[in-house]
């Protein structure tokens, strides 16, 4: 497998040449995740890695272990078809999403993307507010996005929906509506599928993201070795999201549905998706104006006079609610894990 076809890039290598610990070293990019075991593109072949030991001791967060789409430095058993991965090389984008569950640790979905496409269906399922929330996302990761409108053929109004997310993007989105299972519009999504270009699919269950794919891969399509279970409504759904190299030399990252998409710490992510609101805001009265009924307040101003939706207010006040929220959930557990680590420290003491 040629390195180059599968995204290396010169900064990459040279970030490897020069973090690597050992010449046995070789450097590799994950494809596949499942239960801390990893497939690993190579120039060999496919690996089946795991993590070295030292790795489970230092990493203490799951953001620290390697995630679909990351290169990484490993040691190769070829002869096994095996590996043991020593390093993550320092991820250029990484797209991550509140963890699963009852915790506020961060988990990476994917890696090292050019583009990401945001899919959106155009049927009656299609929210302005939805894509608010995955540009916020986009613009935190680091990679570009581009805005999706999916089963083109089930809306008669196409025009009037794109109108409408462009006042919220201000023309600085792509938006490209398709439909795949008409094969309409795909040659729009071709200046992103370069040779060696990474994408990925994001977008709520059944949006059309594997129907896509089937098509990007052709008559490829039996290609495909997808794990599919049925969920709780029987529907089926994607479980497990992996590389996928195109017939035209890009890479495709195929996600499950992002049904637990959850915000993570996206300072700058909002400000980016909301940059009219917060130049309304640096012309409020107050420096910490809530928005809500402050005297001398210039984004209700703006709502007041219609320059400024309300929803979309309501939309940034809800997003920034929820980020503080984590933020503060996050500041805790690194506050609690201090005083783990504290208090190792304190008992070790003792002993001597
Ligand atoms: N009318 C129409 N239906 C589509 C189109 N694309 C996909 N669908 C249908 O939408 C349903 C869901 O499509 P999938 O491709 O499985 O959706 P998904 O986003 O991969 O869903 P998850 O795997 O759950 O994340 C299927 O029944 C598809 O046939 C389209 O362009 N037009
Ligand atoms: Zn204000």
């Amino acid at each position: 497998m040629n390195l180059l076809s599968i995204g290396l890039t010169e900064t990459m290598k040279s970030e490897f040449d020069h973090l690597k610990a050992e010449d046995s070293l070789i450097i590799g990019r994950v494809a596949l995740e499942h239960k801390r075991m990893y497939r690993v593109w190579t120039e060999h072949q496919e690996l089946l890695c795991e993590i070295s030991g030292k790795f489970n001791y230092q990493a203490l967060t799951r953001e620290d272990f390697p995630a679909v789409g990351d290169w990484v430095a490993l040691r190769p058993r070829l002869e096994e078809g095996k590996g043991t991965i020593l390093q993550v090389l320092p991820r250029k984008s990484k797209f991550s999403r509140k963890q699963a569950g009852n915790t506020s640790e961060e988990q990476i979905v994917a890696a090292n993307v050019d583009t990401v496409f945001l899919v959106n269906s155009l049927n009656e399922d299609f929210n302005v507010r939805r894509i608010e929330r995955y540009l916020l996302l986009a613009w935190e990761s680091g990679a570009n996005p581009v805005i999706v409108l999916s089963k083109a053929d089930l809306c008669p109004n196409i025009a009037e929906k794109v109108t409408e997310i462009e006042a919220v993007t201000f023309g600085g989105v792509p938006i490209i509506p398709i439909s795949a299972e008409k094969n309409q519009g795909l040659e729009q999504l071709a200046p992103y599928l370069e040779p060696g270009k990474t994408i990925a699919l994001l977008g709520s269950s059944g949006v059309g993201k594997s129907t896509l794919t089937n098509r990007l891969l052709g008559e490829e399509k039996q290609a495909v070795k997808e794990i599919r279970s049925t969920d709780d409504r029987g529907r089926h759904t994607t479980t497990h999201r992996e590389l996928v190299l195109l017939p035209n030399g890009s890479i495709l990252i195929d996600t499950p549905g992002m049904r637990e998409l959850q915000l993570w710490n996206s300072t700058s992510g909002l400000s980016e998706t909301f940059s009219d609101i917060e130049l309304l805001a640096s012309q409020c009265k107050f420096k910490d104006c809530s928005h809500r009924n402050e005297p001398g307040c210039a984004v209700t101003a703006a709502v007041e006079t219609g320059m400024l939706m309300s929803e979309r207010l309501s939309s940034y006040n809800k997003l920034q609610k929820e980020l503080a929220f984590i933020e503060r959930k996050s500041d805790k557990r690194a506050q609690s894990e201090e005083r783990k680590k504290w208090k190792k420290v304190h008992n070790q003491k003792n002993k001597y």
